[in-house]
């Protein structure tokens, strides 16, 4: 029996089977498998030794081995050499055939084809390892668990997002890597909670947000795992959402500063159309702000066809990526509002514009304040003039105009008489006030045309458009005439004087500085000249100014250097002839001006506050001589001028008080020479001092009586002694009658009140004579004596009084 014959049974297998000699490693016998998968008939194969259809080095090594290792038998995978040269994968299994089954020591050796389970497994493996990647290269991190939480499988990014370290990793502790996640959590404990509530429902879904104390958010997803249909686990995905977060948080912020902003803004579309209008835009425009939703941007402002304003608009946005600019709102109320557009493109990367933003912001309050700065800047705060300022810029300009057209215009300026003493004696609100009144009635002289300006203090500058001579001559006439027009505050009535000088362009100076400074100077010597005129600007009148500054600066010197002294005027007792007292003049001889009068330089003082100073000296020179009168047995009242600025020092009453009790004069022999402008205060404070001088006894005379405006019944309030008539009133006696019915109808009225009346001025015995007629009590006048040095008026008082002449004097 041949072995093939024999083992017919083995073409029944599924394996390859040889049966191979044991000594000759011959393959004895080949099954049909065995010829399929080699691929040479079973008659070629038998016969052919084992080691020709071996491959692999091990094969060669095994066959090799002794008889007794080969019959130990093997049961291992290699590789089968076919006859068409490739290597089929093969299970192979060799064992001794026991002798029973053949005859001689045979191997059998079964091989299975392994070719499909190998590419299967190969496949399989490619199937995990693509898997794995696709794992890894998931943007989540992944965690998959069995339902008891085992940790079955993660990926790169879990660990990524979770910081997870690389030991902990390799060393699968899933007790550390859960500690070590919950540890990352910034609200662990309810992390922890959450985690367990969704362990203990398999089939749960759900979604959690996990804030990480590295600052991470994380969104995590969690799914159950199934396994034909059953539960076996759980997946979590970790996603970071930071960014997202973030981009939602600013989305969020900007809608609100969209919502709440101040300014109005709107969102326009790539064709400029109205996408969204914020709350502010209704505050602005009112409820039909939402009408304009879908219309194009730029008829909010009324000008939706208007393509030069969109065309500029275009401009800016391709220069700057912005346009700006103030433009004019319509309102619903049919009022326009001032707002300033600050317009600007969004562009995706291809610097396409995609959207518009608009902010309006409502320039109302910023146009008011403007408008206050300008006024403020161009215009007096107390009377609401032009300044000094904006009356440059219109004289400029008509300086220009004037030139091409050759033509001129006047300016005048304009300084109120005495206004100082108003200031002093009254304060000054009160001045302020008759400022403005001031003010209002010059403006109402003047056109349109013409420019009243206030430069400060009581000094007013008036442009007079196309003035010449005869305009500014008829203009000067209207405001003296019209303000002397009685003025009325707290019910009080009184009248302004003012002093006008003018000046005409360009005779007169080319710029606004130099027709003011000419304007001024010809305005001081009306002033020099009586006050209450106008007059025009000559050139010589520079030098008197100069002489004026300078008059001033020596009036300071003088009395440091001695050049002051008072004199004294005796005052005569009408029907006795007696002097019964004397009034303090302050004289001044000056080197360079010679004697100056007091009609000159008082005022000068005046003006500057000089005059406290020197009003304090000559009450001291006055009381000290009228107490040598006294001490050497001729007690004789000594009459003071005061000016209003020295009766308002607050130190005023304790000062003459001290002086009287430093030389011991009696009060009752000093007498205060005031003003009716004094007396004309109504301030209780001006009342209440004249009410302690009278108290102390000191004697309170009005000076230049009738030349002011005080009323009687106020008189009669004041505790007034004696009245001085002014001279002007004497010089026209006994001849005018005005004058004549004024003196008389004063020495009544003072015997009606039981005042003292004193003419003042009187140079004739005529006059003197009316004056006895009209039963006037005192006199003072050149008839008698002029004010004398304080010797010669001491040597007149010795002089006994001569018998033939009633009330006069005769010696003088
Ligand atoms: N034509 C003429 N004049 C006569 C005659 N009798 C007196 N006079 C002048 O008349 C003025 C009288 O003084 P007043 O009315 O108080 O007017 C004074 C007074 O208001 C002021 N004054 C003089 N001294 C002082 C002073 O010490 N203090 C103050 N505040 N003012 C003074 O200056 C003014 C002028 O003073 P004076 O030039 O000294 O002028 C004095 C005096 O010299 C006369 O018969 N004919």
């Amino acid at each position: 029996m041949t072995v093939s014959q024999s083992h017919g049974w083995l073409d029944g297998l599924q394996e390859a089977v040889w049966l191979v000699d044991e000594t000759s490693l011959l393959i004895l016998h080949a099954n049909a498998t065995a010829q399929r998968l080699v691929g040479l008939p079973v008659a070629e194969m038998v016969g052919t030794p084992v080691l020709r259809l071996a491959s692999t080095p091990q094969d060669m090594a095994f066959w090799g081995e002794s008889a007794q290792v080969v019959a130990d038998g093997i049961h291992s995978h290699t590789s089968l050499l076919r006859a068409d040269g490739t290597l089929v994968p093969v299970n192979r299994q060799v064992t001794r055939v026991p002798a029973e089954v053949a005859s001689g020591t045979v191997f059998m050796l079964t091989m299975l084809d392994r070719s499909v389970q190998e590419s299967t497994e190969r496949e399989l493996e490619t199937l995990l390892s693509e898997l794995r990647a696709t794992l890894d290269s998931a943007a989540d991190g992944m965690l998959v668990c069995s339902l008891d939480g085992r940790v079955r499988a993660f990926n790169q990014r879990l660990a990524q997002l979770w910081n997870i370290p690389r030991d902990l990793l390799v060393r699968r502790d899933d007790a550390a890597v859960y500690a070590h996640m919950e540890a990352q959590v910034e609200n662990a404990r309810a992390y922890a909670e959450r985690l367990a509530a969704i362990t203990r429902e398999p089939m749960q879904e759900s979604t959690d947000i996990l804030v990480l104390r590295n600052g991470l958010v994380l969104e995590l997803r969690t799914v159950p795992q199934f396994s034909q249909g059953r539960p076996v686990g759980r997946v979590y995905s970790y996603r970071d959402i930071t960014r997202q977060t973030e981009i939602q948080a600013s989305l969020r912020l900007a809608a609100r500063v969209f919502e709440s902003s101040l300014d109005a803004i709107f969102i326009a579309d790539s064709q400029h159309r109205v996408l969204r209008m914020n709350p502010g835009c209704e505050r602005l425009v009112g409820p039909s702000a939402k009408s304009f939703e879908g219309c194009l941007a730029a008829s909010l402002f009324g000008g939706g066809s208007d393509a030069a304003f969109m065309e500029q608009v275009l401009q800016g946005w391709a220069k700057e990526g912005f346009w700006e600019g103030e433009l004019w709102l319509p309102r619903d109320n049919g009022t326009y509002c001032a707002v300033q557009l600050s317009w600007v493109a969004l562009r995706d990367d291809e610097e396409r514009l995609v959207q518009s933003i608009g902010f309006m912001r409502d320039l109302t309050l910023q146009h008011a304040a403007q408008k206050r700065i300008e006024e403020l800047a161009y215009s007096d705060v107390l009377t609401g003039l032009p300044n000094r300022l904006l009356l440059s810029q219109r004289v400029d300009t008509a300086i220009q105009g004037a030139r091409q057209s050759d033509t001129g215009f006047a300016i005048l300026f304009l300084d109120l008489d005495r206004f100082k003493i108003i200031n002093d004696s009254l304060g000054h609100p009160f001045g302020d006030r008759v400022l403005q009144l001031v003010a209002e009635r010059l403006q109402a002289c003047l056109r349109q045309t013409d420019m009243l300006c206030r430069l400060g203090g009581d000094e007013f500058v008036i442009y007079l458009h196309g003035g010449d001579a005869v305009v500014a001559e008829s203009v000067a006439r209207r405001i003296l005439d019209d303000m002397l027009k009685p003025f009325m505050l707290d019910s009080m009535g009184f009248s302004i004087q003012c002093s006008i000088g003018m000046a005409l362009y360009p005779q007169d100076g080319a710029t606004l500085d130099d027709l003011i400074k000419q304007a001024d100077t010809a305005m001081y010597r009306v002033k020099e000249r009586g006050r209450g005129s106008y007059g025009f600007y000559q050139p010589q009148m520079n030098a008197n100014l100069l002489s004026r500054m300078q008059m001033e600066h020596a009036m300071r010197q003088a009395l440091g250097l001695d050049r002051m002294a008072v004199h004294y005027q005796p005052q005569v007792n009408m029907a006795t002839g007696r002097i019964t007292g004397a009034e303090a003049l302050i004289r001044w001889t000056d080197p360079e001006f010679g004697a100056v009068s007091p009609g000159q330089f008082i005022p000068l003082a005046e003006e500057s506050g000089y005059i406290v100073t020197l009003g304090a000296w000559v009450m001291e020179q006055a009381v000290r001589e009228a107490a040598v009168w006294m001490h050497s047995g001729m007690p004789i009242m000594i009459s003071v001028n005061v000016s209003a600025l020295e009766f308002r020092q607050p130190d005023f009453v304790d000062r003459i008080t001290r002086l009287l009790a430093v030389h011991q004069l009696p009060p009752t022999l000093l007498e205060l020479e005031l003003t009716e402008t004094i007396l004309l205060q109504d301030a209780q404070e001006m009342e209440q001092r004249l009410r302690v001088l009278a108290g102390l006894g000191i004697g309170l005379a009005i000076d230049d009586f009738g030349t002011g405006y005080s009323s009687l019944a106020y008189l009669k309030k004041l505790p007034i002694h004696k009245l001085k008539i002014d001279q002007s009133f004497v010089r026209g006696l006994p001849d005018d009658d005005g004058d004549r019915a004024i003196v008389s109808a004063i020495i009544s009225m003072g015997r009606a009140m039981h005042i003292e009346v004193v003419a003042e001025g009187v140079e004739t015995e005529t006059q003197q004579a009316v004056l006895l007629q009209m039963q006037c009590d005192h006199y003072q006048g050149f008839l008698c004596a002029p004010g004398l040095p304080a010797q010669e008026f001491r040597a007149m008082l010795a002089r006994p009084l001569p018998l033939n002449a009633r009330g006069r004097r005769s010696s003088v």
